[in-house]
């Protein structure tokens, strides 16, 4: 399990959502065809991607669709409620703890951390933003295995050591930083979502 690419990791999750909205419209079956037509992807690379974890298609059929969500499950783990907290209470900080999309995939957002005190006590969503000196304490007491850094740049890099430290698994950064770290992390780099954008733009042009 350990090979697969990590861009591979990451279609799954948009497969799981794909074959979810299936699932609800009462489809069976599914050619990889109809999963990539809908995701704007090449129908190859589905049948490639899904291929890592053995043959689950058959020929002229396509793919049982609940038995495909189980087996995704398992390897993407969203059968699993996971628990995540929160490093920086600011615009993006808050604007996550808003957002519902997240928990309705099951990731939990149950704690958010500031230095400043002066938002240390406010109410984001359900959770009281609390000081970074009780995150210790806290993921001791509370199962936490994914923290998302939302702190300006010049703080990133002390606030994933304090994780590493803490036991934490991994991290999404939104900090423009390069982390020196063990832990997995997956970089939110919105400036090159936009580099990566113009640059197809100016080649189509
Ligand atoms: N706002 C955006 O649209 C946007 C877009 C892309 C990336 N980013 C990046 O995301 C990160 C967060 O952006 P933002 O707009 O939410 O910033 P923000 O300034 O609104 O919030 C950052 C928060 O981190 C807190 N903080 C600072 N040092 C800390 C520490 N050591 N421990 C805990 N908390 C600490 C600050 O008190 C502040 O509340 C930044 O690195 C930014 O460059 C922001």
């Amino acid at each position: 399990m350990d090979k697969i690419p990590r861009p591979v990791i990451r279609r799954l999750g948009l497969y799981y959502r794909c074959l979810s909205k299936l699932y609800e419209e009462g489809v069976d079956y599914v050619a990889s065809r109809d999963i990539a037509e809908r995701l704007g992807i090449k129908s190859s690379q589905v049948r490639k991607d899904l291929s890592y974890f053995g043959e689950f298609g058959k020929r002229g059929v396509g793919y049982n669709v609940a038995m495909l969500m189980e087996k995704l499950e398992s390897i993407i783990g969203v059968d699993k409620y996971w628990n995540v907290i929160v490093i920086g209470a600011g615009n993006i900080g808050s604007a996550l703890v808003n957002y519902e999309g997240l928990k309705k995939e099951k990731f939990n957002i149950i704690g958010i951390f500031d230095a400043d005190r002066a938002k240390v006590g406010r109410k984001i969503g359900n959770l009281i933003v609390r000081h970074i000196s009780e995150l210790k304490e806290f993921v001791k007491k509370n199962i936490v295995e994914i923290a998302v850094i939302a702190v300006p740049e010049t703080a990133a890099q002390y606030v994933v050591e304090q994780l590493e430290q803490l036991g934490i698994k991994g991290v999404v950064n939104f900090a423009p930083i390069k982390l020196r770290t063990h832990l997995l992390v997956e970089e939110v780099d919105i400036t090159l979502t936009f580099k990566s954008l113009v640059f197809q733009v100016e080649r189509k042009i």
